[in-house]
């Protein structure tokens, strides 16, 4: 190498990091907190198990979540920063997000009040409008998976679930004309409480899919609990195919108004699809009203009370 050629940075190694705690464990897929040795800088990193991944047939899950985490760079999303593997696993070295998850600050307040739901649902609003530009349906967003950083910003995690439906070709915005089929038969992607209808009963995905879930999650954020409940999952899949759910007394009408319009059955009826205008329509909802969508990241997040 000349003087003048740019040095590439070398390779990562699990030896260039101490592992601390374990913070999550999938199915296939075990996260540690981790400490890189050169620098200090503490990160996530999710070690997946090459035998388990090829016994599991998900190989092609672990493919499409590298794929995704390479394509999106925004600050409401875990960031990938190295891959690298030795003999038996594979390694994702993602940032770290302090904070945990969205779900357990709810869980220490019951439920939010208007200003933090507000900016919450703002930020997750701004993620998906991003994520959906990208051409990628994330399929299990729930609170769960929307983590914290250290200054309590979001920051969107596992995309084990996702489906990208552009592949760099000018694919037109928004919706598919044909709704995406998820790649195994019979499998709905998601998590019982968030899943759309459409997954459901048509095995079918659409970038609203994941504005079905935002629906349930602004309900959840300022009630405390998820709008379609029950104590079996098909109990729970029933009330979402009949979109059978109610709302606490005292539910303000602009968030009323606003869930109503994102738990729709047809999944090109909720406001911010496609065909009912974009995400524009979903942003000048009267609920957002005060919100400054260009300086949402930058702005210190209110408090959790
Ligand atoms: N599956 C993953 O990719 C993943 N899983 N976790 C931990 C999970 C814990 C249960 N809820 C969903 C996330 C992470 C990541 C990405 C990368 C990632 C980055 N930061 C954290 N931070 C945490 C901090 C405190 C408690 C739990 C997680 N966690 C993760």
């Amino acid at each position: 190498m000349n003087s003048t050629e740019a040095k590439k940075p070398s390779k990562k190694t699990p030896n260039d990091f101490l592992f601390g705690k374990v913070i999550g464990e999938g199915s296939y897929s075990t996260v540690y907190l981790a400490k890189e040795i050169s620098t200090g800088k503490e990160f996530a990193i999710k070690v997946l198990e090459k035998k388990h991944i090829m016994r599991e047939r998900k190989t092609q899950y672990v493919m499409r979540e590298k794929e995704v985490l390479m394509k999106v760079n925004h600050q409401f999303f875990i960031r990938l920063y190295y891959t690298f593997q030795d003999n038996d696993r594979l390694y994702f070295v993602l940032s770290y997000a302090r904070n945990g998850e969205l779900l357990d600050f709810l869980h220490k307040v019951s439920s939010f009040d208007e200003e933090c739901s507000k900016f919450y649902t703002a930020e997750i609003v701004s993620a998906l409008e991003y994520l959906h530009g990208l051409g990628i349906i994330h399929r299990d967003l729930k609170p769960e998976n929307i983590l914290l950083s250290d200054e309590m910003h979001i920051q969107i995690t596992d995309f084990g679930s996702a489906k990208i439906l552009k592949k760099g070709n000018d694919f037109q915005e928004g919706e598919s004309s044909e709704p995406v089929q998820p790649t195994r038969k019979n499998s709905f992607v998601g998590t019982a409480h968030y899943v759309s209808p459409e997954v459901l009963t048509s095995k079918s995905t659409y970038y609203s899919s994941d504005l079905w879930a935002l629906g349930c999650i602004v309900y959840q954020l300022l009630s405390g609990e998820p709008p379609f409940r029950g104590s079996h999952e098909y109990q729970i899949f029933q009330k979402i195919t009949k979109l059978e759910y109610e709302f606490p007394d005292g539910f303000k009408p602009v968030a009323r108004d606003l869930v109503e319009k994102l738990l729709v059955l047809d999944p090109t009826k909720r406001l911010g699809c496609e065909e009912m205008g974009g995400y524009g329509t979903l942003k000048a909802h009267k609920y957002f009203e005060g919100i400054k969508w260009e300086t949402l990241g930058e702005r210190k997040p209110p408090d959790i009370i």
